[in-house]
Order: structure tokens, then C-alpha cells, then sequence
């Protein structure tokens, strides 16, 4: 896969399940969520999220069974359980008996509790006395859910025929990488595909990875992935030849613009749709390797560096001319998040009305969902799909 837009022919989704309704207003700032989803409007929202994709032809793949799947090799099973059990938390007791537990249970069960988590209160009874149990709240996790596992787009992501798995940045995100790297180590579709990048490197997030052309690929530096992230990313593409430049591009380290894909997103070879607000500011360090040794250029214009990367005149951006007020809200609420399904259409959300119009003006399609539930996590159409294969531009 070598573009954002070329016609999207597989990607892997997450239909939000169990792990949602551990969401509670004590833990959900800790969690990543800016609210409290309606766990089964969330669900309808994203089925016809799956069906828009399914419509245009797109093969969609559940992660959820795609784990499951992989779940039947005894090696996942074993690293899933080890990912899944932290015995400094739990004590050396609890821990066996969760192990044992976990490695009896059949691989649905197993998938879903390794996604949904487990509390204090959900765990197997053993005998003899355990201070653990007895200090811990019944609702304390013993093992934690993972709600943003929705965002299938951060713990994976693929670049040309290699996929990388991310070093998640944040606590609560961190154990996703373990089930990622798992279903594309044993899962029958994927054993053999070849890795670039590697889990346990420097926080690299897919959200912030976009492949603006074939070779030329921006990193977001920001909240979530490191320069440390983009540089080791840059230099492990440049080794497998899979990117000629890399532009590595400083983003504010806040959560409206926690990856890069939250103020930008490509809609079709040309052209972008981006926050007004850091259009005229946005920078980017210009990576290449020159004889084996990495050469940094910069920082300069975003734009300009990204068109002369792309041997283009000028990469467009559409011109939503709306109020800093509107645009700000927009943002938020990812108006900026795109899914592109082939080159000039695109999946966004159908609540940012003034972007999605503007879009339209520009020529471009515009497949709206909804996604008042899904939203409470803070992503869109772009960060709830991890895209593994899309078919190759014309040259
Ligand atoms: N690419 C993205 O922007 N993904 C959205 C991730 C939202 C999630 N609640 C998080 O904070 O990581």
C-alpha cells in the first residue's frame, strides 16, 4: 500500500463491544474517552460505517475475529496471556490462577476478554486467602479493557507491502500493540508478511503516519509519536526501500491535534483537507538517506515540502474558508479525519456540515456517517480503520 487514496480494497475495523461499557465518568479521562458512549447506538454507527466501506467494494475485516482466529496458534495464545496478566499488579496467586484460567478458555472467550479486560470481581474464585483481593475494589481491573482498540488506525500500520506495528505512547493504549503484533504474527492471512518497524522501538503511532505519495511518507510529531519515533521509522523505511523521503512534522502536543491525521488528511493525490488554523504554520523537517547516512533538511513550509517531495506543483488544500469559531469545532469533532476509498471520495462524519460542504464544493465525494457515539473517543472515519491494501495509483 503506497498511498492514502488509491481504491481501498481491504481494511481492518473494530466493532465496538464490552469493553466500551467499562467506561465510567472515574475512569474515562484515563481511558482516552471525552465522554460516555450509548454503547449500542455506537455499535449501529459503526455497522453502517462497515456497510458504507462494504458498498464501495471494500473487503472488511473484524479485529475481534481476526484475533480469534489467531488465537488457535498456542504461541498467540501464550503471548496474548503473558500481554494480558501483570503479575506485579495482580501477585504471583492471582496471576497463575488468571493464567490458568485464560488458557482453558475457548478463543472467542478469550479474544473477549483480552478486549474487554476483567475486573476484581470477574475473576475465577481460588482458594486461601489473597490481601489482593481483599484491597482491591470489586471494580478495580485486573486486567484493563481497551476502548480505543476502536482506532484500529494507532497500533498498526502498513507501508507498502510491510506493516509496522506501533509503540503506543499512552498507558492505556499500550497493550493494543501486544494483540496487533499477535494476529500478524499467527493470524494464517498475515504469518508471512514482512515487518517494518518494530513494537518495542520508540512511540510511532499510525495516526500520525500518512503516505503522501508512493515514497514519500509525513511522521506528526506530537503528543503521541516521538522524534525518536519518526526518526527510527524513517530510517527502518529507508533501509527496506520503501520510502525515498520522509517529512517529519511538528505538531502541537495537545489533544485536538494528538496525531497528525487530527489536522490533516489527504482526499486525493492532490489535494488535503486541514485545519485552517495551522495551515500557514505547519513545518516539516525533510528526512532523506544520502549514501547510507540520514540527512535532515529544514524545517519549511509543510506544503511546499510535501509538493516538492511528491515531484508536484503545489499540493492543494481545500479551501473551507470557515470562521476560526466553526473551524475549531470542526476539528474537534474530526472534520479534518478523512477516509479516502479511492482518489476525490472520502468517509466523514455527517456532523461537520460546514467542512463536509466545502469538501463538495471542491469536487470531492462525500460518504457522511454518523458518529455521535463513536466521536466520545476522539476519532474519526480515518482513525477507526487500519487500511491493508489498496490498489496501486496510475503513474
Ligand atoms: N488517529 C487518531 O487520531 N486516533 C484517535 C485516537 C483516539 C483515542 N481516544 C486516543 O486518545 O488515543
Amino acid at each position: 500500500m503506497e498511498s492514502e487514496v488509491g481504491p481501498l480494497q481491504s481494511v481492518v475495523l473494530h466493532r465496538p463491544g464490552a469493553e466500551l461499557k467499562r467506561l465510567t465518568p472515574r475512569n474515562n479521562d484515563q481511558l482516552l474517552f471525552d465522554g460516555i458512549p450509548w454503547v449500542d447506538r455506537a455499535q449501529e454507527e459503526h455497522d453502517a460505517f462497515a456497510e458504507v466501506l462494504r458498498g464501495r467494494g471494500v473487503e472488511v475485516l473484524l479485529l475481534r475475529d481476526l484475533l480469534a482466529e489467531a488465537l488457535a496458534d498456542a504461541r498467540a495464545r501464550a503471548a496474548a496471556v503473558h500481554a494480558g496478566v501483570d503479575e506485579r499488579r495482580l501477585g504471583g496467586d492471582i496471576a497463575d490462577t488468571l493464567r490458568s484460567h485464560l488458557g482453558s478458555a475457548d478463543d472467542a472467550t478469550l479474544a473477549g476478554v483480552l478486549i474487554a479486560g476483567m475486573t476484581f470481581e470477574e475473576l475465577p474464585a481460588a482458594e486461601g486467602a489473597s490481601l489482593v483481593r481483599r484491597m482491591h475494589h470489586p471494580h478495580d481491573f485486573a486486567i484493563e479493557p481497551l476502548p480505543n482498540l476502536l482506532f484500529t488506525r494507532d497500533s498498526s500500520a502498513w507501508i507498502a507491502d510491510r506493516v509496522a506495528i506501533a509503540a503506543l505512547a499512552m498507558p492505556a493504549r499500550k497493550r493494543e500493540s501486544a494483540l496487533t503484533d499477535l494476529i500478524y504474527a499467527y493470524h494464517p492471512r498475515f504469518r508471512h508478511a514482512s515487518r517494518a518497524y518494530g513494537a518495542h522501538s520508540a512511540p510511532v503511532e499510525g495516526g500520525d503516519v500518512l503516505l503522501l505519495a508512493p515514497g514519500v511518507v509525513a511522521i506528526g510529531v506530537g503528543e503521541r509519536t516521538s522524534p525518536a519515533g519518526a526518526e527510527s521509522l524513517a530510517r527502518s523505511m529507508f533501509a527496506d526501500d520503501l520510502a525515498h523521503t520522509v517529512l517529519a512534522v511538528p505538531i502541537e502536543q495537545q489533544r485536538a491535534s494528538m496525531h497528525l491525521d487530527t489536522v490533516c488528511t489527504m482526499v486525493d493525490t492532490d489535494k488535503v483537507v486541514m485545519y485552517p488554523a495551522i495551515r500557514d504554520s505547519l513545518r516539516a523537517y525533510t528526512l532523506r538517506a544520502t549514501d547510507d547516512k540520514l540527512d535532515v533538511a529544514g524545517p519549511s513550509p509543510f506544503l511546499e515540502a510535501a509538493a516538492d517531495a511528491m515531484g508536484i506543483d503545489r499540493l492543494r488544500v481545500i479551501d473551507t474558508g470557515l470562521d476560526p469559531v466553526t473551524a475549531e469545532r470542526e476539528q474537534w469533532e474530526d472534520g479534518n479525519n478523512t477516509l479516502a476509498v479511492s482518489p476525490g471520495v472520502v468517509v466523514a462524519y455527517e456532523r461537520n456540515a460546514e467542512t463536509n460542504a466545502r469538501l463538495e464544493e471542491a469536487g470531492i465525494e462525500v460518504l457522511r456517517i454518523s458518529g455521535s457515539e463513536l466521536g466520545s473517543g476522539r476519532g474519526g472515519p480515518r482513525c477507526m480503520s487500519c487500511p491493508i491494501s489498496r490498489a496501486a495509483l496510475p503513474r
